[in-house]
């Protein structure tokens, strides 16, 4: 069978995922294509000769009956309604983060997918489709580090554009890392707060930039993350776990050394879309297969949405406080508790 999808925002992470599933992967065709530049929209079908019909709108394009599947890689605070329009429908749905702005809305999200009474909805956490990442998680399961005490890690950005703001330190770019840690040592978020280091002359004047978030999990392990958005020198993500018995680090990108003019040299990455692009590879095949196959997608759940938001909601009021506030999550519900996650 191959999985009819519809893509709702045709910006930069949408037409990097039209490209990968109509030309690299398998399982799937592209039918369907929306945006409220309704001009982009036209130009991707050409541009990646889809056999595809660009749509007024989301409803339109959700409600039609040779789309199984959406993905929605608009921007955030238009995300929710594409969601719940498609769980509306009964349509299996691979929502771009952050599921929804704020916590409230997306328990709406799981309100109306515990409702529909399956699951449909997978979050575009791909940092855990990430082999480096994945080692890390295996070998903290096995216990090869014992148990963790401390995480150091970093989110270093080239820079940004004039839109992005303090707040986005958090909601955009730090929200990989709430995702990606607290599934790494299986544990919960406790606390945080906040510390503006010197700030960057390379960041306009609004924007707190680097910034250092202290964040406790309920077991008592420690982490610093480190957000940097005008950092310059390269896009760099770097995760370390700190254990009893010894430490996992997160692989650097595999590069060819060179040797030239008395040095000796690696290069480093500067966009995203290089970074974790094999991820996002895995982590779309990975939707496709498992709602053609097992008829539910496997990936990160709205309740793994939900805690984003939650821990991000309180990140941007510790930002706003500068003191160490309270992260309270609700009792995860039953619906969430036993499903078959990659
Ligand atoms: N997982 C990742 O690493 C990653 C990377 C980049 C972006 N993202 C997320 O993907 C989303 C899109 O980011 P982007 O960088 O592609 O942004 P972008 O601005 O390049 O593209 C977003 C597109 O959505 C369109 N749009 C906005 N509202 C819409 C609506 N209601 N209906 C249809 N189209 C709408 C815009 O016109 C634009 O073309 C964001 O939520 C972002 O956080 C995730
Ligand atoms: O939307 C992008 C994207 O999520 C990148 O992965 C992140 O590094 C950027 O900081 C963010 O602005």
């Amino acid at each position: 069978m191959t999985l009819k999808i519809g893509v709702i925002g045709t910006g930069a992470i949408g037409r990097e995922h039209i490209k990968r599933i109509s030309k690299k992967l398998a399982g799937a065709e592209i039918v369907a294509v929306t945006d409220v530049n309704q001009q982009l929209a036209k130009q991707v079908v050409e541009q990646f000769q889809l056999n595809a019909i660009a749509y007024p709108d989301d409803k339109t394009l959700i409600a039609n009956e040779n789309v199984d599947a959406v993905l929605v890689t608009s921007w955030g605070p238009a995300h929710k309604g594409s969601v719940l329009k498609a769980i509306e429908h009964g349509k299996y749905v691979f929502c771009e983060k952050p599921l929804a702005t704020t916590a409230e809305d997306c328990m709406e999200i799981i309100n109306a997918e515990i409702n529909y009474g399956k699951r449909l909805v997978q979050v575009g956490f791909m940092r855990r489709y990430d082999k480096g990442y994945v080692q890390m998680k295996e070998a903290i399961d096995q216990k090869i580090i014992g148990e963790p005490l401390m995480i150091r890690c970093a989110h270093r950005n080239v820079s940004v554009d004039e839109n992005y703001t303090t707040d986005m330190a958090v909601v955009d770019t730090l929200i990989h890392e709430i995702d990606i840690l607290h599934w790494l040592v299986n544990d919960d978020y406790q606390s945080v707060q906040v510390f503006y280091p010197k700030k960057t002359r390379n960041a306009l004047e609004t924007l707190r930039d680097p910034q250092i978030f202290l964040i406790e999990t309920r077991s008592g392990i420690a982490i610093t993350a480190e957000v940097f958005v005008n950092c310059k020198y390269g896009y760099d993500i770097q995760c370390e776990i700190i254990g009893e018995e010894g430490i996992v680090k997160l692989p650097e990108v595999p590069s060819i050394v060179v040797r030239k003019d008395a040095q000796l040299g690696v290069n480093l990455l500067t966009d995203w879309k290089d970074r974790f692009v094999d991820a996002y590879d895995i982590e779309i095949q990975d939707f496709i297969d498992s709602v053609s196959e097992k008829g539910e997608p496997q990936g990160p759940t709205s309740w793994d949405g939900y805690i984003a938001a939650v821990t991000a909601d309180v990140c941007v009021k510790a930002q706003q406080s500068g003191q160490k506030e309270e992260i309270i999550l609700g009792e995860k519900p039953d619906f969430y508790k036993n499903l078959q996650q990659a």
